[in-house]
């Protein structure tokens, strides 16, 4: 390791430890998070089964950056790319539409075999993996419409989907030894006010009913319902809103995923979580950034990003809390998307760990509110830079930007060959 960070790194500790605060600790800490990194940053949200169908869901990528991986093999490079620029060990957060198989399944027909490359994969990586049922971008959701349709025929569809999905993702836990979490996501709603509000409603909880039915082990498979306020043609009205998936996660214990983009532009999730988590079996989180709307922007070092983390950590809710990311940007590098967007999250959850809660706390309690200001704002400034820099260093990631020299390389000699050769064989 370079001197220098080591010595910025002894500095550091010296001036943290005044506040009682202990720098080897929070690096102890920080290697246990697990953030799950989105599989879809790296295709534009395509997958490999039906590449011919356009993305729908009210969902929407934009850009065209050379490069998006066309294939399982091309996206598992990326990720291992993107992982060599990350510190610590994660997980990779796939969708079913991701199956890397010669078959051609539908949805209601995928097993756990049509992602046998991901699991082996994942288990040489040292990687777990998340899972997702894919509600959009296919034939029987084309009008804007899955769990929650009023036809019996097209809703059986989509739930033996995701009961499928979850059975693929007990495999993914057992064979991985580490719990694999699912997420429903639906985007059933209406572009324009809707009469009968309700129906959908009712029909969606007895389609998650349905879902879950099966008793499958906790310690390989947790379930996760996401909520969403609009999107894209469903700006009136979404079936699964927040209130509706609160109430439905609590009565049925399932963990409750907050989408940092899914919600009015001034309402933030990490206000939510010390409430959610003190009623809810856990909380998923997928961190995204909004840009006056659902924009999936990637994530930068913000102020949500860090209320978000000091919000886990002040509250002690990183034990009942995943933390997944997600964003689409197709107009910047998609590895660099990633890496940016990982490392950031887990800056984020460096500087709340640095951060020296417990006389913060008192000064709150005593009423001292000038010095929990004058802290809280002095903090900003403390080198959690050089923390960072010495963590890197020890877990054998590029120190601050030298990452981005890296990503230009495999660049020029893998990306921007995509564009030139013709597509592999199996697409
Ligand atoms: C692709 C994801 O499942 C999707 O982004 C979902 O999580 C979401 O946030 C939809 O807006
Ligand atoms: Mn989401």
């Amino acid at each position: 390791m370079e001197p220098t960070i080591l010595q910025g790194y002894e500095l550091a500790k010296q001036l943290y430890a005044k506040h009682g605060i202990d720098v080897d600790q929070a690096l102890r800490q920080l290697e246990k998070i697990k953030i799950s990194v989105h599989c879809w940053q790296g295709d534009d949200v395509k997958g490999f089964l039906f590449r011919d169908q356009e993305l729908t869901g009210g969902i929407s990528v934009t850009g065209n950056y050379p490069g998006a991986a066309r294939t399982p093999q091309e996206l598992r490079m990326d990720l291992e790319e993107a992982f060599r620029l990350i510190p610590g060990k994660h997980k990779v957060n796939l969708h079913a539409i991701y199956a890397d198989t010669q078959e051609k399944p539908d949805l209601d027909e995928l097993e756990p075999r049509h992602f046998e490359p991901w699991v082996a994969w994942a288990r040489e990586q040292g990687l777990g993996l998340d899972f997702n049922p894919t509600c959009f971008s296919h034939e029987k959701s084309k009008d804007g419409f899955t769990l929650s349709h009023p036809d019996p025929d097209i809703r059986k569809f989509w739930i033996e989907h995701c009961k499928a999905s979850r059975r693929i993702s007990a495999y993914f836990g057992e064979q991985l030894g580490q719990t694999c979490v699912t997420n429903v996501w639906v985007p059933d709603g209406y572009k324009d006010v809707p009469v009968d509000r309700m129906s959908p409603r009712i029909r969606l909880k007895e389609s998650l009913d349905e879902v879950f039915a099966e008793p499958l082990n906790p310690a390989h498979h947790l379930d996760a319902v996401e909520s969403k306020l609009f999107g894209i043609g469903s700006e009136a009205y979404v079936v699964g809103s927040h209130e509706f998936y609160m109430g439905y996660g609590l009565q049925n214990n399932k963990l409750i995923c907050l989408d940092a983009g899914h919600f009015h532009p001034t309402e933030t999730i990490s206000n939510k979580l010390s409430s959610l988590a003190l009623f809810a079996e856990g909380l998923l989180l997928h961190v995204s950034r909004p840009m006056r709307w659902d924009s999936d922007h990637v994530v930068v070092m913000d102020d949500e990003l860090l209320d978000i983390g000091r919000e886990l950590v002040r509250g002690g809710l990183l034990e009942k809390t995943h933390i997944g990311l997600d964003f689409f940007d197709a107009s910047i590098n998609r590895v660099a998307a990633w890496v940016i967007g990982t490392r950031n999250t887990l800056k984020a959850l460096l500087r709340a760990f640095l951060e020296p809660v417990d006389e913060l706390k008192k000064a709150e309690l005593d009423g001292d509110y000038t010095a929990r200001l004058a802290l809280t704002e002095e903090f900003k400034a403390y080198p959690f830079g050089a923390v960072w820099d010495y963590y890197c260093a020890s877990q054998g990631v590029p120190v601050r930007e030298t990452w981005l020299e890296q990503v230009r390389t495999y660049e020029r000699e893998v990306l921007s060959k995509r564009e030139q050769a013709a597509a592999p064989a199996q697409l």
